[in-house]
């Protein structure tokens, strides 16, 4: 079945029911290594993982390793050019939760990103990346602990995919002198635009069963979540680009008011709702004209829409979430991209889960992780309804790579998102604690020591995760 790598002896394999995993006691996990700092990163996150299994459960559970090949790596064991061997890919999908260091992406030419296309082969279609703080963890923000944030990245869509043509190239002249001369004449809202002769093309697909499937995962998720945090934002640039990003926005609340019609409520119900909670009488007109500040200057048309969305609200929900009841529901708001990069600063506490398609996702997710500490401090979970691929927000770092240096804190906490994954709370809870203490102790590695005053001396990598390990108390 593979050809140069041989599964461990021991162990079973983790099955999913309902998209769901059930794992066995012993379960068999893949790891991708990685490249640049994975080399130093993947040990000290095995280490800490396996001491964390071995004292939350006695030796009754263990993981066991399966090292599969992927990037410089592979191309060392199967040859030139064989960055993603068939074996790797065959164990994943036959093992279902794998966990991976960061791989390389040549820019401009190249290969296309490993990253990527292992998350279009196994439909990984959820990246999961939540960012909040550990108390001590130096920040250049004033109020780190404010952010607590999970973005909710679709993963497999959008411009990111990268399915662009080449300036100059043939299929990319003869796609721009199609737009020009056919599509966009035949579109009247585009005016006379046209694309400049000399340019590269992308593609930017994003589907409506795409977007709804992520936006689905994201309020699953927050319905777990305590009260306060129960809220689901949607991320996008509708403004500019109507048809795609502006999209996802109304396919997000199309969903969350359909299929979740019970528990949610979108900001603009709960203002209806609350205006006519503070005033019993309120007219139609003047409830609309509260929810939107520039009422009196819209076209009778636009307002008369808008008169007709706040009677459509009090008649449809009115007696399931009126008098208040909707404070108990999960709140679905949506910011504009650009400015949820400054109100994550700004108001930090006011956000939760953020629905993100997959290029404002990341971004987003390294800029949220910087506030509470960085790159380093950084998980990640790509999540399908088959299969899930553990691997850090950030990438291989290379200036940092086989120096024993880098923060393995990111990968760590990524296999504390795989162990929670897998029902495995109680390891998951000692990495957290152990991690949390080592930081509060001030035993860090490089890239937190630099921001600590005044400052301390830094952990080598894997020393930090013997610091974690001592930690678990
Ligand atoms: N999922 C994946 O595998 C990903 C892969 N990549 C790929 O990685 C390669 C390098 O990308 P690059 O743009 O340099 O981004 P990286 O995320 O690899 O690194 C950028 C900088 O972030 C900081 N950083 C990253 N990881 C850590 C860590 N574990 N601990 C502490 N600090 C960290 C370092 O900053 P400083 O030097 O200031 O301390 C580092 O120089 C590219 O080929 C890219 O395509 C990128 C992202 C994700
Ligand atoms: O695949 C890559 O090289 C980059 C991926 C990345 O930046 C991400 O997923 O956050
Ligand atoms: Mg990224």
């Amino acid at each position: 079945m593979y050809d140069k790598i041989t599964p461990p002896t021991t162990g079973e394999k983790i099955t999913f029911k309902n998209g769901e995993p059930v794992v066995p006691d012993n379960p068999i996990i893949p790891f991708i290594r990685g490249d640049g700092t994975g080399i130093d990163i993947w040990p000290a996150t095995e280490k800490v993982l396996d001491a964390a299994v071995a004292k939350a459960y006695n030796g009754k559970r263990k993981i066991s390793w399966f090292k599969v090949y992927a990037g410089d790596e592979a191309c060392d064991l199967y040859g030139t050019y064989q960055y993603l061997p068939q074996d790797t890919l065959t164990a994943i999908k036959e093992y279902g939760v794998a966990i991976k260091g960061p791989l390389t992406t040549p820019v401009g030419g190249g290969i296309r990103s490993l990253n990527v296309a292992l998350r279009q082969i196994f439909d990984l279609y959820a990246c999961v990346r939540p960012c909040r703080y550990y108390a001590g963890t130096p920040s250049p923000h004033k109020n780190p602990e404010k952010l607590d944030v999970i973005v909710y990245r679709e993963n497999t869509e959008d411009i990111y995919l990268g399915i662009e043509w080449k300036q100059g190239s043939e299929i990319g002249d003869r796609l721009i002198s199609i737009l020009n001369n056919e599509l966009i004449p035949a579109t009247p809202e585009h005016g006379k635009k046209q694309i400049p002769l000399d340019a590269g093309i992308g593609i930017k697909p994003i589907s409506k069963s795409g977007s709804q499937r992520l936006v689905r995962r994201a309020i699953k998720h927050a319905l777990q979540l305590p009260k306060a945090k129960q809220q689901v934002t949607l991320v996008h640039k509708g403004n500019i680009m109507k048809y795609t990003e502006g999209a996802f926005r109304d396919w997000g609340y199309e969903l969350a008011t359909t299929e979740f019609r019970n528990e949610t409520v979108t900001e603009r119900e709960s203002w209806i709702l609350g205006n006519k909670e503070k005033n019993p009488n309120i007219s139609l007109e003047e409830n609309a004209r509260m929810i939107d500040p520039g009422f009196d200057a819209l076209t009778p048309e636009k307002k008369a829409q808008i008169v007709k969305e706040v009677e459509t609200v009090l008649n449809s929900i009115w007696t399931s979430h009126g008098d208040g009841k909707w404070k108990e529901k999960i709140m679905v708001n949506d910011r504009i991209a650009d400015s949820i990069f400054q109100q994550i600063q700004t108001r930090p506490d006011e956000y939760s889960i953020l629905a993100t398609m997959n290029l404002n996702g990341d971004y987003l997710s390294d800029a949220a992780a910087a506030i509470v500490g960085g790159l380093g401090m950084g998980p990640g979970a790509n999540i399908g309804d088959s299969c899930a691929v553990f691997e850090a927000t950030h990438g291989t770092a290379p200036k940092h790579a086989g120096l024993d240096k880098i923060n393995p804190g990111s990968v760590i906490l990524s296999g504390v998102m795989m162990l929670e994954y897998m029902g495995w709370q109680e390891a998951a809870d000692l990495i957290k604690k152990g991690l949390g203490a080592a930081i509060a102790n001030g035993e860090v590695t490089y890239d937190l020591a630099r921001l600590i005053e005044p400052p301390v001396e830094p952990l080598k990598c894997s020393e930090f995760a013997e610091a974690i390990i001592k930690h678990f108390g």
